[in-house]
């Protein structure tokens, strides 16, 4: 066993609702102890100008740019960052020196693999001097240099996770973990240990930009909305006929890759509706390039409480004769994983191990990543 450290992991996803926040002790390798976590939700105003970050990433051609008001976007970022992590270690009694290395995930703006171009803000030297902890980010730009996607990162904490499940009997591969976040991503763990991951398709984000631009509310809250209307069979093709479930290659997907439906291809509910049934075709689509037909999809992400999703998801899978079961039906936290799996990498990428592999991310070969920001080094 290597050298156990105890690390936080901050995570701003796609869905950019909020930071989540989680502690791990753990030796970047097989040992794995989950400590508590929290989600601080954005405010409305915040959401709205990381919106704004998103269109002003889109003229980024290298990946230190930082055009209108980007630059002040990622220091607020940052301090809200380091905030959350006052905040999580006052409410658990953590002070500052019990905690190693924080892995800081910053908030992806611009994701163009095609272009080896990916950009996530988040100032790792301000949030070392704010926390006064070492920080570990920037880990999807060396996957890059080297010939990867640049995602997913979160699969080697997913097999760490089902190779100690696998241990004590509670789960048998072939067993796929699937992250319903703002985009979906898959990852395979196979019997003999093999490790395949992928973005699987659109997640949450065309339904909350549906909901969003019809209704004046982030998300569909337990799919209310959705289980009022009806599949339109059509407008849910247009979606599973792109190229990207059909493609050769696996590649990485930009929040903006899929747009959200027109106003006048459906009423609110039944948008709502497709989109959801969209969201769990597309992972069962995508889980088709698989070599074998997992036993079980282990769902986390904030989709899986969208029961119009699951029961979609459910009944697909089923057909393939696989079980799906949330994340916390087999001991996990689907609302911490993420966090969990950045505070993983960091303590990973401190030991110089590989945070990607050519089936995780098509790298050519496995690569450590990350930078690093030491607090006392200002
Ligand atoms: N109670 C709920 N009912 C339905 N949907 C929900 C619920 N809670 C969260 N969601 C959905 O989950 C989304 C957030 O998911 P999550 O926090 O996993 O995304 P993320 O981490 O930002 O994304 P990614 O994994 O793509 O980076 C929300 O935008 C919403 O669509
Ligand atoms: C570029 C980027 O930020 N990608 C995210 C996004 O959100 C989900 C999916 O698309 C995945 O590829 C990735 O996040 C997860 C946590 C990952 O890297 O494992």
């Amino acid at each position: 066993m290597g050298k156990i450290m105890t690390a936080i992991g901050l995570m701003s996803g796609t869905s950019m609702d909020g930071i989540d926040v989680a502690l791990l002790r753990t030796d970047g390798d097989a040992f794995v102890e989950r400590g508590p976590s929290a989600g601080y939700a954005y405010d409305p105003r915040f959401r709205d100008r990381l919106k704004q970050g998103l269109e002003e990433a889109k003229s980024i051609t290298s990946r230190e740019q930082r055009p209108g008001s980007l630059a002040e976007l990622e220091r607020e970022l940052t301090l809200r960052h380091a905030e959350a992590v006052q905040t999580f270690m006052r409410n658990n009694n953590i002070k500052s020196d019990a905690v190693d290395i924080i892995g800081f995930h910053g908030q992806t703006v611009l994701h163009r693999p095609d272009d080896a171009l990916t950009v996530q803000i988040g100032d790792g030297a301000l949030l070392a001097r704010e926390t006064g902890i070492d920080i570990v980010y920037d880990m999807r730009a060396n996957d890059m240099e080297h010939g990867g996607q640049g995602a997913p990162l979160i699969p080697v904490y997913h097999a760490a996770l089902a190779r100690n499940a696998t241990a004590d009997g509670k789960l048998e591969a072939p067993v796929v973990f699937v992250n319903i976040g703002g985009i979906s991503n898959l990852t395979y763990i196979g019997a003999d240990d093999g490790l395949i991951a992928y973005d699987s398709g659109p997640g949450n984000t065309l339904i909350d930009q549906w909901v969003e631009a019809h209704a004046g509310i982030p998300f569909d809250q337990g799919g209310m909305i959705a289980s009022e209307g009806s599949v339109l069979p059509e407008l849910a093709e247009r979606y599973l006929l792109n190229p990207f479930f059909s493609a050769d290659r696996r590649r990485s997907l930009d929040r903006n890759d899929f747009a959200a439906p027109e106003g006048k291809d459906a009423s609110l509910e039944d948008g709502a509706r497709t989109l959801a049934y969209v969201t769990a075709a597309a992972i069962v689509k995508s889980a088709g390039h698989l070599p074998t037909t997992p036993r079980a999809y282990i769902v986390c992400g904030g989709g899986r409480l969208n029961p119009v999703i699951m029961g979609d998801l459910g009944s697909q899978a089923k057909t393939h004769g696989a079980n799906v079961l949330s994340a916390e039906a087999m001991g996990f936290n689907g609302d911490s994983m993420e966090a969990e799996a950045w505070a993983y990498l960091a303590v990973r990428a401190r030991e110089g191990l590989p945070l990607t592999y050519p089936g995780t991310t098509g790298v050519r070969q496995p690569v450590t990543g990350g930078k690093y920001a030491l607090h006392g080094a200002h």
